[in-house]
Protein backbone atom coordinates (compact mmCIF):
# COMPACT_ATOMS: atom_id res chain seq x y z
CA UNK A 1 0.00 0.00 0.00
CA UNK A 2 1.42 3.43 -0.65
CA UNK A 3 -1.47 5.67 0.46
CA UNK A 4 0.01 7.60 3.29
CA UNK A 5 -1.25 6.53 7.20
CA UNK A 6 -4.48 8.74 8.15
CA UNK A 7 -4.06 12.27 9.15
CA UNK A 8 -4.10 12.55 12.88
CA UNK A 9 -7.78 13.97 12.46
CA UNK A 10 -8.65 10.80 10.07
CA UNK A 11 -8.48 12.46 6.83
CA UNK A 12 -7.46 10.35 3.92
CA UNK A 13 -4.30 11.41 1.78
CA UNK A 14 -5.65 10.33 -1.60
CA UNK A 15 -2.81 12.70 -3.29
CA UNK A 16 -0.38 9.37 -2.31
CA UNK A 17 -2.51 7.10 -4.15
CA UNK A 18 -0.13 5.38 -6.54
CA UNK A 19 -2.41 3.17 -8.96
CA UNK A 20 0.48 0.91 -8.94
CA UNK A 21 0.29 -0.46 -5.79
CA UNK A 22 -3.61 -1.64 -6.19
CA UNK A 23 -6.53 -0.27 -6.15
CA UNK A 24 -7.33 -1.91 -2.25
CA UNK A 25 -5.22 0.83 -1.16
CA UNK A 26 -8.17 3.25 -2.09
CA UNK A 27 -10.63 3.29 0.92
CA UNK A 28 -13.52 5.82 0.27
CA UNK A 29 -15.80 6.81 -3.20
CA UNK A 30 -14.11 10.60 -2.47
CA UNK A 31 -10.57 9.14 -3.45
CA UNK A 32 -11.18 8.03 -6.41
CA UNK A 33 -12.77 11.38 -7.35
CA UNK A 34 -8.98 13.11 -6.20
CA UNK A 35 -7.41 10.30 -8.61
CA UNK A 36 -9.60 10.68 -11.72
CA UNK A 37 -9.17 14.74 -11.08
CA UNK A 38 -5.42 14.23 -11.38
CA UNK A 39 -5.54 11.68 -14.52
CA UNK A 40 -8.17 13.44 -17.06
CA UNK A 41 -7.53 16.45 -18.88
CA UNK A 42 -9.33 19.10 -16.74
CA UNK A 43 -11.68 19.97 -19.37
CA UNK A 44 -13.68 16.34 -19.29
CA UNK A 45 -13.11 16.62 -15.77
CA UNK A 46 -14.88 20.11 -15.19
CA UNK A 47 -17.38 18.48 -17.36
CA UNK A 48 -18.04 15.45 -14.76
CA UNK A 49 -17.58 17.36 -11.42
CA UNK A 50 -19.59 20.49 -12.46
CA UNK A 51 -23.26 21.13 -12.28
CA UNK A 52 -25.33 24.41 -13.50
CA UNK A 53 -25.02 27.53 -12.91
CA UNK A 54 -23.60 28.17 -9.23
CA UNK A 55 -23.64 25.03 -8.21
CA UNK A 56 -25.68 25.49 -5.28
CA UNK A 57 -27.48 21.81 -6.39
CA UNK A 58 -24.24 19.99 -6.51
CA UNK A 59 -23.04 20.77 -2.84
CA UNK A 60 -26.76 20.52 -1.46
CA UNK A 61 -26.71 16.73 -2.30
CA UNK A 62 -23.95 16.04 -0.77
CA UNK A 63 -24.55 18.26 1.87
CA UNK A 64 -28.15 16.96 2.55
CA UNK A 65 -26.98 13.79 3.28
CA UNK A 66 -24.51 15.10 6.64
CA UNK A 67 -27.67 17.15 7.53
CA UNK A 68 -29.21 13.62 8.86
CA UNK A 69 -28.17 10.86 11.57
CA UNK A 70 -29.05 7.65 11.84
CA UNK A 71 -30.59 6.22 14.99
CA UNK A 72 -29.50 2.58 15.53
CA UNK A 73 -31.77 0.15 17.01
CA UNK A 74 -30.04 -2.83 19.32
CA UNK A 75 -30.01 -6.16 19.68
CA UNK A 76 -32.14 -7.52 16.98
CA UNK A 77 -29.56 -7.90 14.04
CA UNK A 78 -28.74 -11.22 11.85
CA UNK A 79 -25.34 -12.49 10.39
CA UNK A 80 -27.18 -13.01 7.38
CA UNK A 81 -27.68 -9.66 5.62
CA UNK A 82 -29.17 -9.76 2.40
CA UNK A 83 -29.09 -6.55 0.63
CA UNK A 84 -30.45 -7.33 -2.94
CA UNK A 85 -33.69 -5.99 -4.17
CA UNK A 86 -35.85 -6.82 -7.00
CA UNK A 87 -36.79 -4.27 -9.15
CA UNK A 88 -39.29 -5.08 -12.79
CA UNK A 89 -38.12 -7.98 -12.85
CA UNK A 90 -34.53 -7.94 -12.65
CA UNK A 91 -32.23 -8.45 -9.97
CA UNK A 92 -29.81 -6.29 -8.08
CA UNK A 93 -27.30 -7.64 -5.26
CA UNK A 94 -27.40 -4.40 -3.54
CA UNK A 95 -29.94 -1.12 -3.44
CA UNK A 96 -26.99 0.83 -5.39
CA UNK A 97 -27.57 1.02 -8.99
CA UNK A 98 -25.17 2.92 -11.73
CA UNK A 99 -27.43 6.16 -12.74
CA UNK A 100 -27.33 6.93 -16.55
CA UNK A 101 -23.62 8.93 -17.08
CA UNK A 102 -22.71 10.07 -21.02
CA UNK A 103 -19.46 9.98 -22.23
CA UNK A 104 -17.50 7.26 -20.81
CA UNK A 105 -15.00 6.97 -23.24
CA UNK A 106 -13.69 10.55 -22.40
CA UNK A 107 -12.15 9.03 -19.10
CA UNK A 108 -11.04 5.34 -20.36
CA UNK A 109 -10.41 3.66 -23.63
CA UNK A 110 -13.31 1.02 -23.05
CA UNK A 111 -16.02 3.44 -22.11
CA UNK A 112 -19.05 1.77 -21.37
CA UNK A 113 -17.80 -1.37 -21.91
CA UNK A 114 -16.13 -0.97 -18.76
CA UNK A 115 -19.03 0.10 -16.62
CA UNK A 116 -21.18 -2.96 -17.90
CA UNK A 117 -18.60 -5.19 -17.15
CA UNK A 118 -18.02 -4.09 -13.63
CA UNK A 119 -22.05 -3.64 -13.33
CA UNK A 120 -22.43 -7.50 -14.41
CA UNK A 121 -19.51 -8.48 -11.81
CA UNK A 122 -21.53 -6.22 -8.72
CA UNK A 123 -24.47 -7.88 -9.95
CA UNK A 124 -26.18 -4.67 -10.06
CA UNK A 125 -27.97 -2.95 -12.58
CA UNK A 126 -26.90 -0.80 -15.11
CA UNK A 127 -28.43 2.36 -16.51
CA UNK A 128 -26.91 3.24 -20.05
CA UNK A 129 -27.34 6.54 -20.99
CA UNK A 130 -28.67 7.29 -24.38
CA UNK A 131 -25.35 9.72 -24.75
CA UNK A 132 -22.97 6.63 -24.19
CA UNK A 133 -19.80 6.44 -26.63
CA UNK A 134 -20.45 2.32 -26.86
CA UNK A 135 -23.66 1.64 -28.64
CA UNK A 136 -26.56 -0.01 -26.58
CA UNK A 137 -26.18 -3.72 -27.99
CA UNK A 138 -22.31 -4.22 -27.73
CA UNK A 139 -23.02 -2.39 -23.80
CA UNK A 140 -25.63 -4.95 -23.40
CA UNK A 141 -22.84 -8.31 -24.99
CA UNK A 142 -20.29 -6.98 -22.58
CA UNK A 143 -22.58 -7.27 -19.34
CA UNK A 144 -23.68 -10.78 -20.71
CA UNK A 145 -20.44 -11.84 -21.43
CA UNK A 146 -18.84 -10.52 -18.22
CA UNK A 147 -22.20 -12.13 -16.42
CA UNK A 148 -20.95 -15.83 -16.85
CA UNK A 149 -23.81 -17.52 -15.28
CA UNK A 150 -25.40 -14.55 -14.20
CA UNK A 151 -28.51 -12.69 -15.61
CA UNK A 152 -27.61 -8.85 -15.92
CA UNK A 153 -29.69 -6.27 -16.31
CA UNK A 154 -29.14 -3.41 -18.51
CA UNK A 155 -31.94 -0.53 -18.40
CA UNK A 156 -31.85 2.23 -20.89
CA UNK A 157 -32.13 6.19 -20.09
CA UNK A 158 -33.91 7.54 -22.73
CA UNK A 159 -34.29 11.47 -24.10
CA UNK A 160 -37.67 11.63 -25.95
CA UNK A 161 -37.02 13.07 -29.17
CA UNK A 162 -39.52 15.78 -30.70
CA UNK A 163 -39.68 13.72 -33.89
CA UNK A 164 -40.92 10.08 -32.51
CA UNK A 165 -39.08 9.02 -35.62
CA UNK A 166 -35.95 8.61 -33.70
CA UNK A 167 -37.79 8.19 -30.56
CA UNK A 168 -38.96 4.90 -32.01
CA UNK A 169 -35.76 4.31 -33.19
CA UNK A 170 -33.79 4.67 -30.08
CA UNK A 171 -36.55 2.38 -28.30
CA UNK A 172 -35.99 -0.44 -31.03
CA UNK A 173 -32.22 -0.24 -30.23
CA UNK A 174 -32.92 -0.60 -26.50
CA UNK A 175 -35.05 -3.60 -26.76
CA UNK A 176 -33.23 -5.15 -29.54
CA UNK A 177 -30.36 -5.01 -26.79
CA UNK A 178 -32.26 -6.83 -24.29
CA UNK A 179 -32.80 -3.50 -21.96
CA UNK A 180 -35.40 -4.54 -19.30
CA UNK A 181 -36.50 -0.89 -18.69
CA UNK A 182 -36.55 2.57 -20.54
CA UNK A 183 -35.71 5.25 -17.87
CA UNK A 184 -36.99 8.64 -19.39
CA UNK A 185 -34.98 11.64 -18.36
CA UNK A 186 -37.75 14.09 -18.21
CA UNK A 187 -35.77 17.39 -16.38
CA UNK A 188 -34.32 18.83 -19.51
CA UNK A 189 -36.69 20.81 -21.57
CA UNK A 190 -33.66 22.69 -22.05
CA UNK A 191 -30.13 21.49 -21.45
CA UNK A 192 -28.65 22.95 -17.94
CA UNK A 193 -25.81 25.90 -17.96
CA UNK A 194 -22.82 24.57 -17.28
CA UNK A 195 -20.51 27.62 -17.27
CA UNK A 196 -17.18 25.35 -16.45
CA UNK A 197 -18.17 24.15 -19.91
CA UNK A 198 -18.64 27.27 -21.64
CA UNK A 199 -15.66 28.52 -19.92
CA UNK A 200 -14.09 25.89 -21.41
CA UNK A 201 -15.56 25.79 -24.32
CA UNK A 202 -16.58 22.10 -24.40
CA UNK A 203 -19.99 21.42 -26.29
CA UNK A 204 -18.69 18.45 -28.11
CA UNK A 205 -17.03 15.41 -28.16
CA UNK A 206 -13.16 14.74 -29.56
CA UNK A 207 -13.55 13.61 -33.38
CA UNK A 208 -12.68 9.77 -32.22
CA UNK A 209 -15.96 9.46 -29.96
CA UNK A 210 -19.75 9.32 -31.19
CA UNK A 211 -22.71 9.06 -29.44
CA UNK A 212 -22.65 5.27 -30.74
CA UNK A 213 -26.83 5.24 -29.73
CA UNK A 214 -27.66 8.28 -32.47
CA UNK A 215 -25.30 6.86 -35.36
CA UNK A 216 -27.26 5.61 -38.42
CA UNK A 217 -29.97 6.18 -36.27
CA UNK A 218 -32.21 6.97 -39.31
CA UNK A 219 -29.81 7.69 -42.37
CA UNK A 220 -26.66 8.63 -41.95
CA UNK A 221 -26.06 10.58 -39.23
CA UNK A 222 -22.82 10.25 -37.64
CA UNK A 223 -23.52 10.28 -33.87
CA UNK A 224 -22.99 13.71 -32.89
CA UNK A 225 -23.77 14.90 -29.27
CA UNK A 226 -26.19 18.14 -31.31
CA UNK A 227 -28.51 15.47 -32.27
CA UNK A 228 -29.62 15.29 -29.65
CA UNK A 229 -32.60 17.13 -29.27
CA UNK A 230 -33.80 18.77 -26.06
CA UNK A 231 -36.96 20.17 -26.24
CA UNK A 232 -39.71 22.06 -24.05
CA UNK A 233 -42.69 20.91 -25.64
CA UNK A 234 -42.35 17.59 -24.63
CA UNK A 235 -45.43 17.42 -22.62
CA UNK A 236 -47.60 14.16 -20.42
CA UNK A 237 -49.22 13.33 -24.40
CA UNK A 238 -45.58 11.90 -25.15
CA UNK A 239 -45.53 9.91 -22.34
CA UNK A 240 -48.73 8.74 -23.23
CA UNK A 241 -47.40 7.86 -26.33
CA UNK A 242 -44.22 6.09 -24.98
CA UNK A 243 -47.04 4.10 -23.01
CA UNK A 244 -48.42 3.00 -25.79
CA UNK A 245 -45.58 2.44 -27.76
CA UNK A 246 -43.27 0.06 -25.67
CA UNK A 247 -43.81 -3.04 -23.06
CA UNK A 248 -40.95 -2.40 -21.35
CA UNK A 249 -41.55 -0.79 -17.73
CA UNK A 250 -41.18 3.26 -18.00
CA UNK A 251 -38.94 5.16 -14.96
CA UNK A 252 -39.16 8.61 -15.31
CA UNK A 253 -35.96 10.22 -14.47
CA UNK A 254 -36.04 14.26 -12.96
CA UNK A 255 -39.70 14.12 -11.49
CA UNK A 256 -39.02 16.28 -8.05
CA UNK A 257 -42.58 18.02 -7.75
CA UNK A 258 -44.68 15.77 -6.24
CA UNK A 259 -47.96 16.84 -8.17
CA UNK A 260 -46.02 15.83 -11.13
CA UNK A 261 -45.15 12.39 -9.74
CA UNK A 262 -49.09 11.99 -9.02
CA UNK A 263 -49.68 12.89 -12.24
CA UNK A 264 -46.90 10.41 -13.67
CA UNK A 265 -48.96 7.61 -11.60
CA UNK A 266 -52.45 8.43 -13.38
CA UNK A 267 -50.26 7.80 -16.65
CA UNK A 268 -49.31 4.48 -16.11
CA UNK A 269 -45.73 4.99 -15.28
CA UNK A 270 -44.23 2.17 -13.37
CA UNK A 271 -41.63 3.90 -11.37
CA UNK A 272 -39.90 7.30 -10.39
CA UNK A 273 -36.25 8.06 -10.13
CA UNK A 274 -35.75 11.35 -7.68
CA UNK A 275 -33.16 13.17 -9.65
CA UNK A 276 -32.01 16.41 -9.62
CA UNK A 277 -29.42 15.53 -12.85
CA UNK A 278 -26.75 15.58 -10.11
CA UNK A 279 -27.57 19.17 -9.96
CA UNK A 280 -26.68 19.78 -13.44
CA UNK A 281 -30.58 21.03 -14.61
CA UNK A 282 -32.32 23.71 -12.74
CA UNK A 283 -29.90 25.15 -10.02
CA UNK A 284 -30.96 25.66 -6.74
CA UNK A 285 -33.76 22.80 -6.66
CA UNK A 286 -33.79 21.43 -3.31
CA UNK A 287 -30.97 18.22 -2.22
CA UNK A 288 -33.29 14.67 -3.17
CA UNK A 289 -33.02 13.30 -0.01
CA UNK A 290 -34.44 16.31 1.43
CA UNK A 291 -37.06 15.94 -1.01
CA UNK A 292 -37.52 12.29 -0.05
CA UNK A 293 -40.27 12.05 2.49
CA UNK A 294 -42.67 14.40 0.78
CA UNK A 295 -42.03 12.50 -2.84
CA UNK A 296 -42.62 9.20 -0.67
CA UNK A 297 -45.57 10.45 0.94
CA UNK A 298 -47.19 11.60 -2.57
CA UNK A 299 -46.33 7.91 -4.42
CA UNK A 300 -47.91 6.32 -1.00
CA UNK A 301 -46.85 3.21 -2.74
CA UNK A 302 -47.92 2.87 -6.05
CA UNK A 303 -44.64 2.43 -7.88
CA UNK A 304 -40.83 2.10 -6.53
CA UNK A 305 -39.48 5.21 -5.88
CA UNK A 306 -35.39 5.39 -6.45
CA UNK A 307 -33.07 8.38 -5.95
CA UNK A 308 -29.86 9.80 -6.95
CA UNK A 309 -27.47 12.73 -6.53
CA UNK A 310 -24.98 13.25 -3.95
CA UNK A 311 -24.59 9.50 -2.44
CA UNK A 312 -21.26 8.43 -1.59
CA UNK A 313 -21.10 6.46 1.45
CA UNK A 314 -22.75 3.56 3.06
CA UNK A 315 -24.47 5.63 5.50
CA UNK A 316 -26.05 7.69 2.57
CA UNK A 317 -27.81 4.78 0.80
CA UNK A 318 -29.05 3.77 3.87
CA UNK A 319 -30.64 6.84 4.69
CA UNK A 320 -32.39 6.95 1.58
CA UNK A 321 -33.57 3.07 2.03
CA UNK A 322 -34.87 4.20 5.42
CA UNK A 323 -36.69 7.23 4.36
CA UNK A 324 -38.31 4.69 1.22
CA UNK A 325 -36.31 4.59 -1.40
CA UNK A 326 -36.28 1.42 -3.14
CA UNK A 327 -32.58 1.98 -4.44
CA UNK A 328 -29.95 4.42 -5.28
CA UNK A 329 -28.01 5.86 -7.99
CA UNK A 330 -24.85 7.02 -8.32
CA UNK A 331 -22.96 8.92 -11.27
CA UNK A 332 -19.95 10.36 -10.45
CA UNK A 333 -18.63 7.75 -8.08
CA UNK A 334 -18.85 5.45 -11.08
CA UNK A 335 -17.18 8.21 -13.08
CA UNK A 336 -14.25 8.55 -11.07
CA UNK A 337 -13.64 5.04 -10.81
CA UNK A 338 -13.46 4.56 -13.88
CA UNK A 339 -10.79 7.14 -14.67
CA UNK A 340 -8.79 5.82 -12.32
CA UNK A 341 -8.85 2.02 -13.46
CA UNK A 342 -11.31 1.39 -15.83
CA UNK A 343 -13.00 -1.78 -15.14
CA UNK A 344 -11.17 -2.71 -11.61
CA UNK A 345 -11.55 1.26 -10.53
CA UNK A 346 -15.75 1.17 -11.16
CA UNK A 347 -16.12 -2.42 -9.65
CA UNK A 348 -14.34 -1.33 -6.57
CA UNK A 349 -16.19 1.81 -5.84
CA UNK A 350 -19.33 -0.45 -6.75
CA UNK A 351 -17.85 -3.07 -4.00
CA UNK A 352 -16.59 -0.33 -1.26
CA UNK A 353 -20.49 0.83 -1.48
CA UNK A 354 -21.73 -2.57 -0.83
CA UNK A 355 -19.22 -3.14 2.02
CA UNK A 356 -20.22 0.24 3.49
CA UNK A 357 -23.61 -0.43 2.91
CA UNK A 358 -23.40 -3.92 4.52
CA UNK A 359 -21.86 -2.61 7.62
CA UNK A 360 -23.95 0.22 8.30
CA UNK A 361 -27.14 -2.26 7.92
CA UNK A 362 -25.16 -4.48 10.51
CA UNK A 363 -24.31 -1.30 12.99
CA UNK A 364 -28.39 -0.13 12.94
CA UNK A 365 -29.34 -3.65 13.82
CA UNK A 366 -31.60 -4.25 10.76
CA UNK A 367 -30.98 -7.83 9.26
CA UNK A 368 -31.95 -6.73 6.14
CA UNK A 369 -33.40 -3.56 4.42
CA UNK A 370 -37.08 -4.26 5.05
CA UNK A 371 -35.46 -3.10 8.67
CA UNK A 372 -34.51 0.28 7.56
CA UNK A 373 -37.66 2.43 8.69
CA UNK A 374 -38.05 6.14 8.86
CA UNK A 375 -37.57 6.15 12.56
CA UNK A 376 -33.96 5.52 12.06
CA UNK A 377 -33.34 8.86 10.65
CA UNK A 378 -33.22 11.92 12.72
CA UNK A 379 -31.97 15.66 11.97
CA UNK A 380 -28.40 16.06 12.49
CA UNK A 381 -27.80 18.28 15.59
CA UNK A 382 -27.61 21.69 14.56
CA UNK A 383 -29.93 21.17 11.49
CA UNK A 384 -33.03 23.44 11.11
CA UNK A 385 -34.84 20.48 10.96
C1 LIG B 1 -20.83 13.33 -16.32
C2 LIG B 1 -22.32 13.13 -16.15
C3 LIG B 1 -23.07 12.78 -17.24
C4 LIG B 1 -24.44 12.56 -17.09
N1 LIG B 1 -25.16 12.14 -18.16
C5 LIG B 1 -26.47 11.88 -18.02
C6 LIG B 1 -27.22 11.38 -19.12
O1 LIG B 1 -26.70 11.15 -20.20
N2 LIG B 1 -28.54 11.18 -18.92
C7 LIG B 1 -29.16 11.41 -17.72
O2 LIG B 1 -30.36 11.21 -17.59
N3 LIG B 1 -28.46 11.84 -16.66
C8 LIG B 1 -27.14 12.08 -16.79
N4 LIG B 1 -26.43 12.50 -15.69
C9 LIG B 1 -27.08 12.59 -14.36
C10 LIG B 1 -26.95 11.26 -13.61
O3 LIG B 1 -27.78 10.28 -14.17
C11 LIG B 1 -27.35 11.38 -12.14
O4 LIG B 1 -28.65 11.91 -12.04
C12 LIG B 1 -26.42 12.20 -11.28
O5 LIG B 1 -25.08 12.09 -11.72
C13 LIG B 1 -26.52 11.74 -9.84
O6 LIG B 1 -25.74 12.50 -9.00
P1 LIG B 1 -24.26 12.07 -8.51
O7 LIG B 1 -23.36 12.31 -9.66
O8 LIG B 1 -24.04 13.01 -7.37
O9 LIG B 1 -24.31 10.62 -8.08
C14 LIG B 1 -25.06 12.75 -15.82
C15 LIG B 1 -24.29 13.12 -14.74
C16 LIG B 1 -22.92 13.30 -14.87
C17 LIG B 1 -22.11 13.66 -13.66
C1 LIG C 1 -26.54 15.64 -24.41
C2 LIG C 1 -25.82 14.80 -23.39
C3 LIG C 1 -26.29 15.13 -22.03
C4 LIG C 1 -25.51 14.43 -20.97
C5 LIG C 1 -26.03 14.82 -19.62
O1 LIG C 1 -27.16 14.58 -19.31
C6 LIG C 1 -25.18 15.52 -18.67
O2 LIG C 1 -24.02 15.79 -18.97
O3 LIG C 1 -25.68 15.82 -17.56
Amino acid sequence: MSVAAPEANGAARPEAFDPGSGLEAMLTVREFEAVAQRKLDPVHYDYIAGGSRDEVTVRANEDGFGRLSLLPRVLRGSAQRDLSVTLFGGQSSMPVLISPTAFHRLVCAEGEIATARAAARAGTIMIASMASTVAVGEVAAAARAAAGDGDPTLWFQLYLQPDMDDTTALIARATDAGCRALVVTVDSPVLGANERNQRNNFDDLPPEMACENLRNLRGDEPGNVRQIAMSPELSWEHIDWLREHTRLPILLKGVLHPEDARIAIAHGIDGLLLSNHGGRQLDTVPATIDLLPEFVAAVDGSVPVLLDGGVRRGTDVVKALALGAAAVGVGRPIVWGLATAGEEGATRVLELLRDEVDHTVALCGARGLADLTPDLVRPAAGSRR
